[in-house]
């Protein structure tokens, strides 16, 4: 049939594991400001929390950028998506780094998945950079530079998510 895809549910979007260790989202990171660094220069960077902070502070080192904000932004609890509320917005200073409309300015976020968040923060700085380390097909149209793209059945669980815990072995039964 026609039309867009159905919602996933919170199991078939849990379906798809993609986890993500320190080290890999480092790397990911500095390969993102790689291609960033022939897009700028950036008068500042804005982070997408709280995701976005840990992208954000190794973006704006690579790149030698100072100014940084945030903007706050609740949507999940875990895997479920809700209403998306703004607990902050962009500072008055930054805005006007950006001549109001965010030119020079650079958003991070560490993924797009739906797209929600970032046509959000988009729509307050429309001609601002978005920049996300990994995207997931709906939400890709929205950003500018990212770096790997997963499919939209696959959960990324980050390295601040996430523990070492004990895995069987195979013939245990282990997947
Ligand atoms: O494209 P979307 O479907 O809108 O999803 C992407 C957003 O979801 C996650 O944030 P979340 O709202 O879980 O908050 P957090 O960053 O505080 O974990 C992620 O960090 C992105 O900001
Ligand atoms: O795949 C994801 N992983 C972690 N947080 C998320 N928030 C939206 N999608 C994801
Ligand atoms: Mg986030």
């Amino acid at each position: 049939m026609a039309g867009e895809a159905p919602e996933l549910s919170a199991e078939e979007r849990a379906g798809r594991p993609f986890p993500v260790s320190w080290d890999q989202f480092h790397r990911d990171c500095r390969a993102l400001t790689w291609r960033l660094n022939e897009v700028g220069p950036f008068h500042a960077v804005i982070a997408i929390t709280r995701g976005g902070l840990v992208p954000a502070a190794i973006v704006a080192r690579e790149l030698g950028v100072r100014v940084i904000d945030t903007v706050c932004i609740a949507s999940y609890d875990h895997d479920k998506q809700g209403d998306l509320k703004v607990l902050k917005g962009i500072s008055e200073d930054v805005m006007k780094l950006g001549g109001g409309t965010g030119k020079g300015l650079l958003i991070v976020d560490d993924l797009v998945d739906t797209g929600k968040t970032g046509k959000l923060v988009r729509a307050m700085l429309p001609d601002a950079h978005f920049a996300t380390v990994y995207a997931k097909p709906k939400g890709r149209p929205l950003v500018d530079t990212f770096i790997t793209e997963v499919s939209q059945d696959t959960w990324i669980f980050f390295p601040w998510d996430t523990a070492l815990s004990y895995h069987p072995p195979l013939r245990d039964g282990a997947a």
